[in-house]
């Protein structure tokens, strides 16, 4: 695989090419993960409940993060690498901007963010300092306590609106990247129709530019209730890479995400 940069996923997005994504918290699996073709890795903070064992992303830090972003980094071959801010560190643009460049330190190539369309300034000026964003909107995990749970979000006519309204002003302000988790399948489609940006889904339908699912779902190690648009790929498989290379091949011929893993 040639090393896949943020102007790759803007043309895999006007060729009307799909492209896969995986989160990965340590250098073997995420050396496994690009040798199977997969193009963005996500350090995401659902390490807190995969590798930590939390019922919630909230306790993860950022020495957390920048730990496991170094791990992948070693092993992440020609994919992409994105991170995930911690909870909190959006809590002021100085953090924000203090936190985002130490996880650039640590060797992310694009920093993830979870917030609304109030968030534009804070994206803006990681933009201005040549720092890619990735906005995650819809069920954004950090505000679990506020949302009541994991949920679907933008189900009525006026939710999806605003879902869509805050995509295009977090896009006009700089995010490089729209991640939509956990939103009916037809907002995922037109929120990417609608963006010259690339669309990343998880629980967003098949409408998406690109798809993202966390390790360990795809190797069908889910611990607790599992999520609807979760796919074991070993089950299909004989080992983790060929795992990992079904996903990547699914998604890279629409045959994932199926009707029946979207909302
Ligand atoms: N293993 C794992 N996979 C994930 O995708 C994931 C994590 N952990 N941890 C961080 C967040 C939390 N996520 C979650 C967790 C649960 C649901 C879930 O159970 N959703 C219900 C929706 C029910 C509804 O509102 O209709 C579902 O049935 O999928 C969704 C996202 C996504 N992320
Ligand atoms: C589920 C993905 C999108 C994420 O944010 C994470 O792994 O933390
Ligand atoms: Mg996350």
């Amino acid at each position: 695989m040639k090393t896949v940069t943020l102007s790759t996923l803007q043309a895999f997005k006007r060729a009307g090419e799909t492209f896969s994504c995986l989160t990965a918290y340590d250098a073997t699996f995420a050396h496994a993960a690009s040798e199977a073709g997969i193009e963005v890795l996500l350090v995401g903070d659902s390490l807190g409940m995969v590798l930590q064992g939390h019922t919630s992303t909230l306790p993860v830090t950022l020495d957390d993060v920048c730990y496991h972003t170094r791990c992948v980094a070693r092993g992440k071959g020609a994919s992409l690498l994105m991170v995930d801010l911690p909870f909190m560190s959006n809590a002021t643009t100085e953090r924000l901007l203090e936190d985002a460049g130490a996880l650039m330190r640590a060797g992310a190539e694009m920093v993830k963010v979870e917030g609304e369309a109030w968030m534009a300034d804070g994206i803006r000026e990681l933009s201005r300092r040549g720092v890619p964003v990735c906005a995650h909107l819809g069920l954004t995990p950090q505000t679990v306590h506020q949302l009541g749970g994991y949920k679907v979000q933008g189900r009525d006519a006026g939710q999806a609106e605003r879902i869509l309204e805050d995509a295009r002003t977090l896009a006009e302000a700089g995010a490089s990247v729209i991640l939509l988790e956990c939103v009916p399948a037809s907002l995922g489609r037109a929120v990417s129709e609608a963006l010259d940006v690339p669309v990343i889904g998880i629980g967003a339908g098949a409408g998406t530019d690109g798809q993202i699912l966390v390790m360990h779902d795809v190797l069908g190690v889910t611990a607790g209730r599992k999520p609807r648009f979760v796919k074991n790929f070993l089950a299909e498989a004989d080992d983790v890479q060929g795992a990992f290379r079904r996903y990547h091949e699914d998604v890279k011929a629409r045959r994932f995400p199926a009707e029946e893993h979207g909302f």
